[in-house]
């Protein structure tokens, strides 16, 4: 059965995006990995299903999944994806709101970027002053370096990821960089299981955990990832960061048809 598959890349954190509105796409672990694999698949960071959402007020449902072919947590960069996907099928115009694991997220267009809404973050684990966890949606460690350019994030990043930290479920691992108004970031992604060229949940978490160790000091800022620049902006209220948004490209790459087994 030929299937149509989309891909879009938001600062280079890549997507296969597909319109399962009929529910024709029968996702499997081992079909996800395939159509992930670069060499010899399609090759994303993971795979993204826009569907209805049964709720009537809510124009689709996002379901991800990693390219290690499960379903995942919240991915922010994907999140930004599927607005522009939906606005290339029409079914959206400037804004929406959509339904995803995490629950509603709202999003809106600001010229080529796309922004969307982020779950509240009511506690952050610190180990010490450097590091630290908090969920924005996916579990996300932060480490703060004085330099993240020569790191070898794939060694490292697996190493605690993998560690006794994190147990089963493990966590996406970011390494930071703070700059004087803004930040660098490279991220392991967990379920890719390598370094990603961003990570949108993982910007997140690099943003409000720096305002937390009051490494900066303003409710916006600009976050330099290997793949493009986001912007995530908060509020702080009652000790709780909300209104958060995560802002960047979503780019659309190409479309393709796959047959694929039924
Ligand atoms: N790999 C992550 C989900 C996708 C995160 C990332 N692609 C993003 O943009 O947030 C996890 O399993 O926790």
């Amino acid at each position: 059965m030929k299937t149509s598959f989309y891909k879009y890349q938001g600062a280079g954190n890549d997507f296969i995006m597909v319109d399962n509105r009929n529910l024709e796409f029968k996702a499997s672990t081992a079909l996800i990995a395939k159509l992930c694999n670069r060499r010899f698949g399609i090759g994303a960071d993971g795979l993204i299903l826009l569907e209805n959402e049964v709720e009537n007020s809510v124009d689709f449902k996002m379901v991800y999944y990693n390219s290690d072919g499960n379903e995942s947590t919240l991915c922010g960069n994907g999140g930004r994806c599927i607005v522009a996907f939906a606005k290339q099928l029409g079914i959206i115009q400037k804004s929406c709101h959509f339904m995803a694991i995490d629950g509603l997220h709202q999003a809106h267009f600001e010229a080529e970027l796309v922004s969307l809404s982020m779950p509240d973050v009511h506690l952050i684990q610190s180990y010490h002053s450097e590091s630290f966890y908090l969920n924005t949606g996916s579990p996300h460690h932060v480490d703060f370096l004085s330099s993240i350019a020569g790191l070898d994030v794939q060694k490292e990043g697996a190493r605690i990821r993998n560690s006794n930290l994190y147990g089963k479920a493990g966590s996406n691992i970011n390494f930071v960089e703070v700059q004087d108004n803004f930040m660098k970031i490279r991220t392991y992604e967990r379920g890719v299981e390598d370094e990603t060229l961003a990570c949108g949940t993982g910007v997140t978490a690099a943003a409000i955990a720096a305002h937390f160790a009051k490494k900066i000091t303003g409710n916006e800022v600009a976050v330099q990832a290997i793949g493009g620049d986001l912007a995530v902006r908060f509020l702080l209220q009652n000790q709780v960061y909300t209104h958060i948004e995560l802002v960047g490209p979503a780019k659309f790459v190409f479309k393709g048809e796959i047959e694929c087994e039924a």
